[in-house]
């Protein structure tokens, strides 16, 4: 794999993929900083994810999104967005310019059980639209910006993925 030893970790996923679980342990065993781009937006904006989704609707916190995720400057960081920024196009591009973009892959199922009700968690859901629907309009989106793709079911526990993950890492 080129250049990933000066380059960044972007992990990419529907929301419980464990972007940020994953993301803070593979940071530390690599020595890398690690960035949570949505606490990045909390601070920003002085309110949390989901009073900017309540305040601003879906469209306004994308645009948020996109703005703080396009201006991220890292360098050996694991970053860890939020599952809504494959829709911020120009903060995709950024991250495929300075990093390596890993898609947590999970299936519908392992999401919707881990999730709950997507409506508290504060998930950006259109009017009318499930959980599936929302998996099904993603999937896509996530597929056309990995570089890599980690297969979580094929993989099983947390701690075998972390170790997947860094075991890719260690030997590009
Ligand atoms: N491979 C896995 N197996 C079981 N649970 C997991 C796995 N990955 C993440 N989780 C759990 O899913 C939950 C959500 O993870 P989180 O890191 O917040 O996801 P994200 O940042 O992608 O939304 C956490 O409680 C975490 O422990
Ligand atoms: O996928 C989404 O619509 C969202 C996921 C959240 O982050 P995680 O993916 O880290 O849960 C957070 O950015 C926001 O609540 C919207
Ligand atoms: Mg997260």
């Amino acid at each position: 794999m080129q250049n990933v030893h000066r380059k960044n970790i972007i992990f990419i996923g529907m929301p419980a993929s464990g972007k940020s679980t994953a993301g803070v342990v593979v940071a530390k065993r690599l020595g890398y900083q690690f960035i949570d781009t949505d606490l990045l937006i909390q601070e920003q904006e002085k309110r949390l994810l989901k009073e900017i989704i309540a305040q601003e609707g879906n469209e306004g916190f994308l645009k948020i999104e996109n703005q703080v995720n396009r201006d991220v400057q890292a360098e050996h960081a694991v970053i860890a967005p939020g599952g809504s920024v494959v829709y911020c196009e120009e903060a995709m591009n950024h991250f495929k310019k300075i990093g390596v973009v890993v898609y947590l892959k999970a299936s519908f199922e392992t999401i919707r059980t881990r999730i709950g009700n997507p409506r508290k968690r504060g998930v950006v859901l259109g009017e009318g639209q499930t959980l599936q629907m929302l998996y099904d309009e993603r999937t896509p989106l996530f597929e056309r910006y990995a570089d890599i793709t980690i297969d979580e079911d094929a993989i099983g526990k947390e701690d075998d993925m972390i170790d997947y993950i860094l075991r890719v890492f260690q030997d590009a």
